[in-house]
């Protein structure tokens, strides 16, 4: 712990180093999170800024008899409610039109819970499909899962001195043999290759086709009802097609993900990722990191327009990276010793308008849209009481299936000096380059690891494809 707090901060680009910066809370929460499990993420959050983002101050804090622990009395799926209640009605609640969008009451350190597949949509870049398969298609695949999840391991990372790992296990599944050995021996994973590649099963095949077509009706939706019938900038025009799936096993209600967001690197611009839930309820939240007013639409528009200046870099290939969210609560964790002069900056950045939780029952399809990813972040907080499932038991199996796009396949994609792919990421934090993305040097995503300081703007066109001989 006295290295993470007192570690030299390593010198890093003006946008490089925002985006660690507000990163760095994400790894300090995962780090009190593994300390103390019994806490609640916000008290967690609320305790840290108390302390100035100081971890070990928030620690020794945190140990005191008094700091209320979570309840062991929650239940997993409380009394059906719809964000109606909460909200103050500026329009007709449930309209698609944006501007006719309700304002939402939750506020800075309040949760609001969402059942309703309208509220979900109206409040959150996700949709919800209860439901989704044959219910005995579903109870096969859970079986299935849960089987192979007798195999799956935990991710380990290295966070300054210390080896910590994911809390859940996870499996990685691609469409075909030729994308399992380019998984194996091309892509890259915070500086590591990954040795467990599978191939879909056959019944994640099956499914991944029903999952195909439903996301596309959903992005079609989504596009008119919330876009004005344009798709975002960046959004990939051409139809959704997964080729890959990360399996989770969430083995008791302490099981989690800390908050993050998925990994742009070998998805592109504005992915669009389908999660299927099987098993036990959970909660998955949601947290918007880009401010209401600066709006997708504005947000992409500004960063746009500021595009042509990179002088500095465009140029080859474009990148790849962690397809796996869960490496990114580990991540940057760079800067993470500057802390206490920016927390609050980074609480305003990290807490908007407080976390929604979605629950997620099983059988439920949630399609994360491509407004998701650049401008916020998801967690599977941990819990002290789950309603056990009568074939899963306290297991919850979540499938993300998600495309990897060949112009992102990391033969496409910068190397930095260290020879490994860059990663892709997106300016989250300085207002005047919000939505610019660029290339940085994997370390950045790595605790603890010195890389080099490489940095490049990247360059897209409208659909998301690289420019500039990237
Ligand atoms: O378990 C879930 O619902 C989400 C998992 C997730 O965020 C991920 O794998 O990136
Ligand atoms: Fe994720």
């Amino acid at each position: 712990m006295d290295a993470f707090v007192t570690r030299k901060k390593r010198k890093l680009s003006p946008e490089t180093s925002a985006t660690a910066q507000e990163d760095s809370t994400d790894v300090k929460l995962a780090i009190l999170s593994s300390l103390h499990p019994g806490i609640d993420q916000e008290m967690l959050l609320d305790v840290m800024l108390a302390h100035d983002g100081n971890v070990e101050a928030t620690s020794q804090a945190l140990k005191a008899p008094d700091v209320p622990r979570k309840s062991g009395t929650g239940v997993a799926m409380p009394a059906q409610s719809s964000l109606r209640t909460f909200a103050i009605s500026s329009g007709a609640c449930g309209s698609s039109t944006p501007s006719k969008r309700v304002k939402l009451l939750s506020r800075k350190g309040t949760t609001l819970h969402l059942y309703d597949p309208v509220d979900i949509s109206e409040h959150t870049p996700c949709t919800i499909i209860h439901n989704f398969l044959p219910a005995d298609e579903a109870n096969s695949l859970l079986q299935e899962l849960l089987e192979e999840s007798k195999s799956f391991e935990k991710i380990t990372f290295k966070l300054f001195d210390n080896v910590v790992s994911s809390p859940h296990t996870s499996g990685f599944y691609v469409s075909t043999y030729k994308e399992l050995q380019e998984q194996k021996h091309e892509y890259v994973y915070n500086g590591s290759r990954m040795t467990d590649v599978r191939t879909l099963t056959p019944q994640l095949e099956r499914v991944k086709a029903r999952v195909q077509e439903a996301v596309n009706k959903e992005i079609q939706a989504r596009i008119r009802t919330h876009h004005g019938g344009k798709k975002l900038r960046y959004q990939s025009p051409a139809p959704w097609t997964p080729n890959a799936a990360f399996v989770n096993c969430y083995n008791g209600p302490q099981e989690s993900v800390g908050w993050h967001s998925d990994q742009l690197t070998y998805l592109g611009p504005r992915p669009v990722i389908g999660s299927l839930s099987l098993g036990v309820t959970r909660e998955f939240r949601v947290r918007r990191i880009i401010p209401q007013d600066g709006d997708s639409t504005t947000t992409t528009t500004t960063s746009n327009s500021n595009s042509n200046s990179n002088s500095n870099s465009n140029s080859n290939s474009n990148s790849n990276s962690n397809s796996n969210s869960n490496s990114n609560s580990n991540s940057n964790s760079n800067s993470n010793s500057n802390s206490n002069s920016n927390s609050n900056s980074n609480s305003n950045n990290q807490d908007l308008a407080g976390q929604i939780a979605i629950h997620l029952p099983h059988n439920s399809l949630l399609v994360m849209h491509a407004d998701m990813q650049e401008e916020w972040k998801h967690s599977v907080s941990p819990t002290q009481a789950i309603d056990p499932h009568p074939v899963a038991g306290n297991r919850r199996i979540n499938i993300t299936y998600r495309h990897y796009r060949q112009g992102f396949h990391p033969r496409n994609t910068p190397r930095c000096p260290c020879g490994v792919p860059a990663v892709l990421r997106v300016v989250t934090k300085k207002r005047e380059n919000w939505g610019r993305y660029f290339w940085m040097c994997y370390t950045g995503n790595v605790a603890g690891k010195e890389g080099c300081d490489f940095f490049r703007w990247a360059e897209f066109d409208d659909d998301g494809n690289t420019v500039g001989g990237e």
